[in-house]
């Protein structure tokens, strides 16, 4: 029950505010003529990641500030753990903002502190000894995998272990929530991996609820359970990560996802023509168990065959999302038998256009 996966798909709970770490409801935040934060309605669920994207200037920052409470929203809501946060006074934020542990794209650890003391400090504020601080942070340079580099400086360190260290210090205190900021937008593919390896892990050991800013869908992809798309200070999309990859509605969430979705192949995208001749090329989209039984059962019912393009099955939280590109050739009524099969299959098509013969 401490798993992740058991508050995916629960929203009456989170309707209910029960399972809430952060609750915003109808928050806005305008600067002259500019919505940066224009009536967001976002819920983060006790135990769960959820990944928040938008491009630059939609309002990631801005909602964060309002988080923390260094903005104070125009109207609307925002609970911290059921706390009503936006008419506390400086002194009663203290508290609150203890509660959100954070980490940067650019670390922001101390330079001319050791590591242990970079862990440390949030502790320090916190007003706990030494003896019992050093001992907090040994054990979070354990789980952060730094139990070596203790007395090491930051500028010894690799970016990757930096952000380890960043970790470590939002862990301190056992705060209710994690927020990363683009935490591994500066860190090439492969730390960037290990880092989301970690905050996994983190998540399903310690039941640790994370807040992920991004602008990058594959951070998402790879640890999120859910995911809301921001697009000029509103939420235009929200739901599980393998739906939204799998049926994104909106044309800003598709375009964001461009970049890791299969697409047809341009050698074969120049040569589409609208006139229906020659062979037909269709986009196929079907998420669930069905999906790899598809084009077995597809290439029973074409007596005139068809060919496969590019694409497969991806699999997103232990789901199957297929995507695929075919050219059916004009035999038979093929076309349109291909796409009347695929649809009662409950697969989405699209006829993308015709190539005269083969590629
Ligand atoms: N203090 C401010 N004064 C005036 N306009 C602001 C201020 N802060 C933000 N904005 C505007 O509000 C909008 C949202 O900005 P915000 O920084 O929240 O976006 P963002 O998604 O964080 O972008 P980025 O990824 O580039 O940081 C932008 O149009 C920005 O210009």
């Amino acid at each position: 029950m401490t798993s992740h996966h058991s508050f995916v798909g629960q929203p009456a709970d989170a309707e209910s505010g029960r399972d809430a770490v952060v609750r915003l409801s109808g928050v806005h935040r305008h600067f002259g003529q500019t919505p940066a934060i224009d009536g967001v309605s976002l819920t983060v669920r006790k135990g769960e990641i959820l990944g928040l994207i938008g491009r630059s200037g939609a309002g990631k920052s801005t909602l964060i500030r309002c988080l923390n409470g260094l903005e104070r929203p125009d109207r609307g809501s925002i609970q911290i753990e059921g706390r009503e946060i936006t008419g506390l006074s400086e002194e009663e934020l203290q508290p609150v903002r203890r509660r959100i542990g954070m980490i940067f794209q650019h670390f922001n650890l101390l330079s001319a502190k050791t590591v242990e003391e970079n862990v440390a400090l949030p502790l320090k504020i916190e007003g706990w000894t030494k003896e019992k601080r050093l001992a907090r942070a040994a054990e979070l340079l354990d789980l952060v995998g730094l139990s070596g580099k203790a007395k090491s400086y930051p500028k010894a360190l690799s970016g990757g272990q930096k952000q380890r260290v960043g970790i470590a210090r939002a862990l301190a205190a056992k705060p209710a929530l994690l927020l990363s900021d683009e935490a591994t937008s500066a860190l090439d593919p492969e730390t960037t991996a290990a880092i989301l390896d970690l905050l996994k892990d983190i998540n399903a050991k310690l039941g640790l609820t994370i807040l992920l800013i991004t602008h990058e869908m594959e951070v998402i992809r790879t640890i999120a359970d859910r995911v809301a798309v921001i697009d000029a200070g509103r939420i235009i999309e929200e739901g599980s990560v393998w739906s939204v990859f799998a049926n994104p509605h909106t044309e800003t969430t598709r375009s964001m996802l461009a970049g890791i979705r299969t697409k047809l192949p341009p050698h074969v995208a120049a040569r589409l023509e609208g006139e229906p001749k020659g062979e037909t090329i269709l986009g196929v989209d079907l998420s669930g168990p069905n999906a790899g039984y598809l084009l077995a059962g597809l290439s029973g019912e074409l007596s005139g065959g068809f060919r496969l393009i590019h694409g497969g099955i991806d699999h997103i939280q232990q789901q199957s999302v297929a995507r695929f590109f075919i050219g059916v050739p004009p035999l038979a009524e093929g076309p349109a038998r291909a796409i009347a099969y695929l649809e009662r299959h409950g697969a989405k098509v699209e006829v993308l256009g015709h190539v005269p013969g083969h590629d």
